[in-house]
């Protein structure tokens, strides 16, 4: 749906209940309250003679979904006879919450769980509407008026406002018309596309008072204009250069959602909740808004640890009810209901056992990577800390991070050595509004080391090793400044390092530049290494005098990982070892195990599996990632592994078909044995040998050119001798000890040993590409797969499509059917499932969830899934 005044969807929130994908919050806030009369559209058709004249009424339309009404109403049969109805796929009114559309007014089914969200919604915004206009906007950046000669703001804050619930798709000029059409004076007006909120300057107190007046209560659409003060009041003014980035408005549009690794820099969800406390600090971080860091990053620490397990608990068990209810929906007419979803009344709809939550064995400090936002505090300070809020809703506000009991001291430490270096450098911070600015984001990395692996809430003292990465903006700024920026700030942290109580470790410096709008850089964003002096205090060993590549090291299982600047590494590593060894336990593993880690990062779950399995085929798309997998590999020795550099998507197939064609080629040699009395068995394998050793099969490929399904069989016999098939990405490694790391071990043709093929998938946020879904469903020798997710809910939707058994017939999809944008996940996964080619579903066995980030909503689950 095109955005308007009064059809605007909600940020993904962060809760465990709520969609984080978007899909399930695709409510309105600026919807009005749905009329009674709406509820004629459902509940009054009940009598069966007028049902069926509408029903007869669509059937004779050619394509009934593209009535406007076509879903736009809960059926009641469905609803009421605990969900059947004998119009199937063609009833025209919605079978369940998952089928229904907005109506054309864009409101809801009013006894729909939609409408009630809209409605809970819409009372929540106007106590919280009623609270900012009483009150502040905690937009920290200058952002009313124009840009004075010295680069600064040329308005009074004094006398800026800014306006509240204004529609999204606003930009400056349409804000601007509309205060002139309703005859307001100003002096100047800004409002970015993506923002609900605007900033306007006046020209005196007079014309201020007169406007505010005039605006407050103001309808735009369903919505009334709050007037609220902007934050802070007055600013330090600094005279600095501003440089402009211009960029696409736009951009501002890309949700800032927390990373797969629970990232805790960028917040979600985030609304105005000031108490009009002009004096708005407090030495712990807790801004007069009355909402703190602490609260916003770490939303369940003040609950006791066993409570935020229980509560995490029965999050996911709803969250997982929807896979039998959404597989038992999707399952084909005719078809019948698999075991798993019969069973599943004797658990609690339950799709399998919830089997328990294992706790993270450190709860505090156990974040080894921290992102930390620059900006200003809420009295106008420059801070590096965590945002407040959300920008969309005005909020830029950075607090330090005080009392953020998963933040290492350490972390802690680098950030405010680098607010006090921020807080007198001649570059300015980021401006988010503006697009504008130098400094952006710190990140501080850390390396444990191994002896101290073990389980103790001193976590400061197992770090060895510590990466920091600081986020800027050069563009149009002098090199030579930027250079002398840059010596200072490594001065600063070196020294910092050596001063600081218990001295820190500081192994690497990095300078990302980044252009552009949300602090989300691409994979590719230049990095840059800068020198640390070393300081006199910091011992050898500690110093980087002698690091030729930035990385950092931490212990896994035992195994040591190397970790390069963006390469994806869990944030709790002691939770993450539990994680992977549950993983490992469940995915049935044995020397003629073929492992497949699909999201590989690092190489960690296949490498710590690697014993236990013949061969591990690791699938990552970060091409540095996948450079630390093959050194990682190198480092600890394991020789049977290969680490493949692409998307899953587009290299699974290809690969999946390699190792399919080799078992058939095995069975066929097989068969041929038994067939043929008089051949040995070493001929057998002889002939293997043989054909693998060819050179024309044997030839490497890099991971670019994998060959699809179908593209011949000339790799067969290569890929499964695996003589030199650790290089095929387009990141070849220079070091061909990399490559005899990836053989097999003892030499021998590994197809005899590879019975079981076993998936192991752990895949971002977002959930797998339906292609991968796709390709693991389909292929014969997959027997089981185990799912790994930071993100139950794309989990879910990802199984509902592994799940649900197939129809007799598939259904081919309509391309041109751009109904699916209203789709839930979960309604999209069953959409999908039924173009799904024939195959054998997976059953979902067990699950377990495993807590790598306490304080927060986030916990990561792991299903295992067999056929
Ligand atoms: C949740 S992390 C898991 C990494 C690793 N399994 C671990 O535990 O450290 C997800 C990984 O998937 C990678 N990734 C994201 N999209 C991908 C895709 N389409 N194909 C392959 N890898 C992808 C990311 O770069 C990231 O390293």
């Amino acid at each position: 749906m095109a955005a308007s005044p009064t059809n605007e969807h909600p940020p993904p929130t962060e809760t465990l209940t709520q969609s984080t994908n978007g899909h399930d919050s695709i409510t309105d806030h600026n919807q009005p309250e749905p009329q009674p009369s709406d509820a004629a559209l459902t509940d009054e058709i009940t009598s069966s003679g007028k049902r069926k004249r509408e029903e007869d009424q669509y059937q004779n339309q050619e394509d009934p979904a593209a009535n406007p009404l076509w879903k736009t109403s809960l059926c009641s049969f469905f609803r009421r006879q605990s969900g059947s109805c004998s119009h199937g796929s063609t009833c025209r009114y919605a079978h369940g919450e998952e089928e229904l559309r907005p109506r054309p007014d864009n409101t809801w089914d009013p006894t729909s769980e939609r409408a009630k969200k809209v409605l809970k919604k819409s009372e929540d915004g106007d106590k919280c509407g009623a609270a900012a206009a009483s009150s502040e906007v905690m937009m920290t950046e200058i952002v009313v008026g124009d840009e004075d000669e010295d680069g600064g703001d040329g308005s009074d804050p004094e006398l800026s406002k800014c306006l509240v619930h204004l529609p999204r798709n606003w930009r400056s000029e349409t804000l601007k018309r509309f205060l002139s059409e309703q005859g307001i004076s100003f002096k100047s007006a800004k409002k970015k596309k993506g923002m609900t909120v605007g900033f306007v300057s006046f020209e005196s107190v007079e014309q201020l008072k007169s406007s505010v007046e005039e605006l407050e209560g103001k309808s735009i659409g369903n919505r009334s204009v709050k007037v609220a003060d902007v934050i802070p009041r007055s600013f330090e003014k600094k005279t600095k250069p501003i440089i402009t980035n211009p960029q696409n408005d736009q951009e501002a549009d890309k949700p800032e959602v927390s990373g797969d690794d629970g990232t805790i820099s960028v917040l979600a969800n985030g609304t105005q909740n000031a108490d009009g406390n002009e004096d708005n600090s407090t030495p712990n971080g807790v801004a007069s808004s009355g909402r703190s860091a602490r609260d916003v990053v770490t939303p369940l620490a003040h609950m006791a640890y066993s409570d935020q397990l229980e509560q995490k608990k029965s999050s996911i068990m709803q969250i997982l009810k929807r896979l039998t209810r959404n597989a038992r929906k999707a399952c084909p007419n005719g078809v019948s209901l698999p075991e798993w979803i019969l069973k599943s009344r004797e658990i609690g709809g339950l799709p399998c056992n919830l089997e328990g939550i294992l706790p993270s064995p450190l709860v505090n400090g156990y974040r080894n990577k921290c992102e930390f936002s620059v900006g200003y505090s809420l009295q106008g300070q420059i801070t590096v800390g965590f945002m407040l809020g959300n920008f969309r809703e005005g909020v830029t506000a950075v607090e330090e991070p005080v009392d953020c009991p998963n933040v290492s001291a350490i972390a802690c430490k680098y950030a405010s050595i680098f607010q006090e270096f921020l807080q007198h450098s001649d570059l300015p911070v980021w401006n988010r509004f503006k697009n504008t600015g130098f400094w952006r984001q710190l990140t501080v990395r850390e390396g444990r080391r191994p002896e101290t692996s073990a389980y103790s809430e001193n976590s400061e003292a197992s770090v060895a090793e510590v990466m920091l990465m600081v986020q800027v903006s050069t563009t149009g700024i002098d090199d030579a400044l930027i250079s002398s920026e840059f010596e200072n700030m490594a001065q600063a942290f070196a020294a910092g390092a050596a001063t600081s109580s218990s001295s820190l470790p500081l192994t690497a410096l990095v300078v990302q530049d980044h252009q552009g709008i949300s602090n989300v850089a691409p994979a590719d964003a230049p990095l840059r290494q800068l020198q640390i002096t070393k300081a006199a205090d910091i011992p050898e060993t500690e110093a980087n005098q002698d690091i030729v590549e930035p990385r950092i090291h931490d212990y896994i299982s035992n195994l040591r990982f190397c970790i390069s600047p963006t390469a994806f590494f869990q944030v709790n590593s002691l939770a993450a070892e539990k994680l992977y060894s549950l993983a490992g336990d469940w995915a049935g593993l044995d020397p003629e195990t073929l492992l497949f880690d699909i999201c590989c990062g690092t190489g960690t779950i296949g490498l710590t599996l690697a014993h236990r399995v013949g061969m591990v085929v690791g699938v990552e798309m970060n091409a540095s990632a996948i450079s630390d997998a093959r050194r990682n590999a190198e480092i600890n020795g394991i020789k049977n592994c290969r680490f493949v550099c692409g998307k899953a998507e587009d290299v699974m197939g290809s690969l999946l078909k390699e190792y399919v064609s080799a078992f058939q080629q095995q069975d066929e040699i097989q068969k041929t044995e038994r067939n043929d009395e008089a051949s040995s068995i070493s001929e057998g394998k002889d002939a293997l040998m043989d054909n693998a050793e060819d050179p024309e099969r044997s030839s490497s490929h890099s991971a670019g050119n994998i060959t699809e399904p179908g593209e011949g069989s000339s790799h067969e016999f290569q890929n499964v001798n695996m003589t030199s098939e650790c290089l095929d990405s387009g990141l070849q490694e220079p070091d061909n000890q990399l490559q005899s790391n990836c053989n097999s071990e003892n030499g021998n043709p590994p197809v005899e040993r590879f019975k079981n093929v076993v998936a192991i998938v752990d895949p971002p946020r977002g959930g797998l590409h339906p292609t991968v879904i796709k390709t693991l469903r389909t292929h014969p020798l997959l027997r089981r797969l185990v799912y790994i997710s930071c993100n139950p809910e794309s989990l879910v939707a990802n199984a509902i499509e592994l799940c649900t058994p197939s129809a007799e017939k598939i259904e081919k999809g309509n391309k041109n059917n751009r109904g699916w944008r209203n789709l839930s996940a979960a309604g999209l996964a069953r959409h999908r499932a039924k173009s799904m080619p024939i195959s054998e579903p997976f059953q979902p066995v067990k699950s377990m969830a495993v807590d790598l980030f306490p304080h927060t909503v986030h916990c990561e689950l792991v299903m295992l899934l067999e056929r």
